[in-house]
């Protein structure tokens, strides 16, 4: 692709998605620009990845034909206050921010801008993020496609109504957390029972990878291909009478409500 990108601000999902992108090559490493607050997260990342980086927001800004704010959402009216000036008419601007809207976003802008509100996750870094997307008017359908290459680059992406973009995060953007806990959680068990940890990590890490491709790729119901895996009066159906009666999905349901709550409060 012929862009500059730009990242304000280069933690863990900007890393997150420079990997993806750069593994991809769908851009070279010379296109891509980040800035950093302190003078080790510069070195570190342009160590890392080869791309240019700078302690300054603007540079950045002059650089880029799309710029991602990768800072968390508390340093969105900082930083955007910083570089709305030299922010021009072509350039795309790409939130990240859960509980962001383009309409917030805009007025911080003060002027007519090109915002693309996205939600990434982090599996981006092995080209398997799934990314939420919506715009504001000013940026045409030519643009959103754009922006759309660069995120299937890493992943799929999804264009959704702004209103579903805080579920988007207890859905996709947060919920990779979840699952490293369930995995956790699985090896821990697994642990218990005699298992060394590496390996138990691997069965639990491989049977969450499985199952998730076969929702993916069968296309069937999950309560069917659970089905299949419970035969009758033995071992699996045990697993689950004890993690219904724990309230394993009342939790989910309730720690997935609690996130997008969140979101909005934003
Ligand atoms: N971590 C994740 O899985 C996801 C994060 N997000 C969003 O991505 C954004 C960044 O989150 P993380 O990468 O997790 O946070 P992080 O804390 O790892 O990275 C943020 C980086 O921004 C830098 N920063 C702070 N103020 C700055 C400024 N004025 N100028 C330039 N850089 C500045 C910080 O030094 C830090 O390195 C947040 O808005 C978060 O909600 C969205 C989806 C998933
Ligand atoms: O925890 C957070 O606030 C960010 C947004 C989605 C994932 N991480």
């Amino acid at each position: 692709m012929n862009v500059t990108l730009g990242f304000i601000g280069c933690g863990n999902m900007a890393k997150a998605m420079i990997g993806g992108i750069l593994k991809n090559g769908i851009l070279m490493k010379e296109q891509i620009i980040a800035s950093a607050v302190s003078d080790s997260t510069v070195a570190k990342v342009s160590e890392q990845f080869g791309i240019k980086t700078t302690k300054d927001n603007l540079q950045v800004v002059e650089n880029s034909d799309i710029i991602f704010l990768a800072v968390k959402p508390q340093y969105y009216e900082t930083v955007i206050h910083e570089i709305r000036e030299k922010i021009t008419d072509n350039q795309i601007i790409v939130s990240i921010a859960p509980g962001k809207t383009v309409d917030w976003l805009g007025d911080l802008f003060g002027k007519e801008v090109k915002i693309v509100r996205t939600m990434p996750n982090t599996p981006a870094l092995v080209l398997e993020g799934m990314t939420g997307v919506c715009k504001n008017n000013n940026v045409t359908a030519e643009e959103l496609e754009e922006v759309c290459r660069i995120l299937n680059g890493f992943g799929k992406a999804a264009v959704v109504k702004e209103d579903l973009m805080d579920v988007v995060v207890s859905v996709s953007g947060s919920s990779p957390a979840y699952v490293f806990l369930f995995i956790e959680a699985m090896a821990d068990a697994a642990v218990a029972d005699g298992m060394p940890r590496n390996l138990a990590y691997e069965f639990a890490a491989s049977a969450v990878l499985g199952s998730a491709k076969m929702v993916i790729e069968t296309k069937k119901h999950p309560g069917e291909l659970k089905d299949m895996v419970c035969s009758p009066g033995g071992t699996t159906i045990e697993a689950i009478r004890v993690l219904e009666e724990k309230g394993f999905r009342s939790s989910v349901i309730e720690a997935m409500k609690a996130c997008t709550k969140k979101a909005r409060e934003l």
